[in-house]
């Protein structure tokens, strides 16, 4: 972090030869070791706390000076768990989250691995360490559906490579743990080598019993972040798991789960943390972990517990406490300003001695990343009508907007459109290099959804809904035009467009604009019969395993539970 000149600096202003760059005075501070609000000063240089106490610097030639009275001062907020791929990218996020107050990122490399080679993400790593945020990662094990080259992706030496890396926290999150259970060697070599680096392993168990929570545990992970229930995160909090609890656009669980922790007087919030688990923008409308400590302090959180959820919990569990979230000597000068203690949302942000935020208003934009190591979207095919038509009369039929059981429909595949009189509409993955697809229907998706085309999927391979095989087509073609995203089409023409400029996958557009994007995409589904609750997540899990029971993957449509594919795909 700091070479031994800068701490030599450091020291100097201890020893009073050089002023601070920055102190706060008059500072009423959350002390997160004590637990207590502590007053003060505040020194900082280089990005750096130095001092907090009673004294002022002996030097303070040409240090900022910023007098703190009426203010309450918390760690920046962490958000432990993130998907930083949920149309935004990790830049986007990250500058519209520290808006919020969050500021440092325990982030998910899946998008990463499906799309770019290991030297190409280290190298983004690597720029987006430049910026004022701090981004810490996740080592996948698998790829959370059938992937044609899972063995070469998810190689254990290359899951190694990650491990080794000192600002990758965590192994995981083990959305293939059935693979595990069944002793895959391949996953079992990459969690070893998860323990052997001493790195944190995050399980994901939505509703797994009290054996495979123990089997889990036994087989060395270590935290979990599925509890919909208090009873369910109870049940992991006496494995000793370290249990994460969610607020996000598909599972909106905090309060209840914070009311029932509660309610059952389990004093267990030192070992808590929260997250948002990689929501789409919309639902970051009103705020990142700011949001979720809202929500906690609504429930009757204690409010020093309610802030060390969203960071001295997490800075400890991850080990990263030296440099997180104590405002105190030696770590990040990463604070947040409130204007009330029941205010989450700060009215000033610094980040590692960055002004993000001053007075309510952002200080500035960051256009770091070289996003171009994105190969551009640009298939270099064409579709026909026989890409859109199913040879067996299987399909997939949604139970929500992400949990799906396999059905035989009575439609006839070989038509051109279906009526809108019900809700099944033609589906198809189709390889984003031309290579394969895989034909179907889809149950409960929409009614008069006439030509939907997405390059936003859990693999960057494409997804194909809808009534009208000749819209589908044309929403193709436009999506190939606009270099990738979401497009509906319909009557002959272009509906809607969601542009996804980096490599089919993330856009390039800040948050702010990205939302109104997400917001007329979900307007014009909702108009015509989508009726589930999160159609981003509908399109991302449609091909995901870790969840039940059947999916459109690059093998076929698979039966997730007897591990069987029902329909194959097809070579093109
Ligand atoms: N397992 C997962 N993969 C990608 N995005 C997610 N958002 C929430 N869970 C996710």
């Amino acid at each position: 972090m700091w070479n031994a000149e800068e701490i030599a600096s450091q020291i100097a202003v201890i020893d009073g030869k050089e002023a601070p760059d920055l102190i706060i005075t008059n500072a009423t501070y959350l002390h997160s070791i004590l637990k207590q609000w502590k007053t003060g000063t505040i020194w900082i240089k280089q990005g750096r706390i130095l001092y907090t106490g009673e004294r002022m610097p002996p030097l303070t030639e040409g240090a900022e000076l910023i007098d703190a009275a009426g203010k309450w001062i918390v760690p920046g907020y962490i958000e432990p768990h993130v998907h930083p791929f949920q149309l935004y990218n990790p830049e986007t996020f990250a500058q519209f989250a520290a808006q919020h107050g969050t500021t440092t990122f325990l982030a998910d490399n899946l998008m990463l691995l499906m799309s770019i080679s290991q030297e190409q993400a280290f190298t983004l790593l690597d720029e987006l360490k430049e910026l004022p945020f701090s981004f810490y990662w996740w080592a996948r094990m698998d790829s959370q559906t059938n992937l044609q080259n899972e063995a070469e992706v998810f190689a254990p030496e290359k899951v190694e490579e990650w491990l080794k890396r000192d600002d990758v926290l965590m192994g995981g999150e083990l959305t293939g743990w059935p693979r595990l259970l069944k002793g895959d060697p391949v996953m079992t070599e990459s969690l070893q080598k998860a323990k052997q680096l001493g790195k944190k392993v995050e399980g994901h168990f939505p509703g797994a019993s009290e054996r495979t929570l123990a089997r889990m545990r036994l087989l060395g992970v270590n935290g979990d972040h599925e509890s919909m229930t208090a009873d369910e995160a109870e049940a992991r909090l006496l494995q000793g798991y370290a249990v994460t609890l969610r607020e996000s656009s598909i599972r909106p669980d905090l309060k209840p789960l914070l009311e029932g922790i509660l309610e059952k007087e389990l004093n267990v919030f030192d070992h808590l943390m929260m997250t948002t688990d990689g929501s789409p923008p919309l639902f970051h409308e009103d705020g990142v972990m700011d949001k979720c400590i809202r929500i906690a302090l609504e429930a009757g959180v204690d409010p020093i517990d309610a802030y060390q959820m969203a960071s001295y919990n997490i800075a400890r569990y991850y080990d990263i406490d030296d440099l997180h979230s104590v405002i105190a000597p030696g770590r990040f000068a990463t604070l947040n300003f409130l204007s009330d203690i029941r205010e989450p949302n700060p009215t000033d942000v610094l980040s590692k001695g960055v002004w993000l935020k001053r007075d309510g208003q952002a200080r500035m934009e960051f256009n770091k990343a070289d996003w171009s190591v994105f190969l551009n979207f640009a298939p270099d095919f064409e579709l026909t009508q026989e890409d859109l038509t199913a040879t067996e009369p299987i399909g997939i039929d949604m139970l929500n907007d992400v949990i799906t059981k396999p059905y035989e429909t009575t439609v006839d595949l070989s038509a051109e459109k279906l009526e809108d009189a019900h809700d099944e509409s033609f589906l198809a993955l189709i390889d984003r290099n031309g290579k394969w697809r895989v034909t179907a229907v889809i149950k409960g998706f929409a009614r008069s959804v006439q030509g939907l085309a997405s390059s936003y999927s859990n693999t960057g391979d494409i997804i194909l809904i809808g009534k009208d095989k000749n819209e589908m087509l044309r929403a193709f073609r436009q999506l190939k035009e606009i270099g990738g995203g979401i497009v509906l089409a319909e009557d002959e023409k272009v509906l809607c467009e969601l542009p996804l400029s980096i490599g089919g996958s993330l856009s390039d557009q800040p948050i702010e604009v990205l939302r109104e994007q997400e917001r007329e995409f979900k307007q014009a589904l909702s108009d015509r019969g989508y009726e589930k609750g999160d159609a981003v997540y509908s399109l991302l899990f449609l091909q995901s395993t870790h969840l039940p029971y059947v999916r459109v993957t690059q093998l076929g449509v698979a039966d997730v539970m007897r591990n069987k594919v029902l329909i194959p795909m097809t070579e093109r």
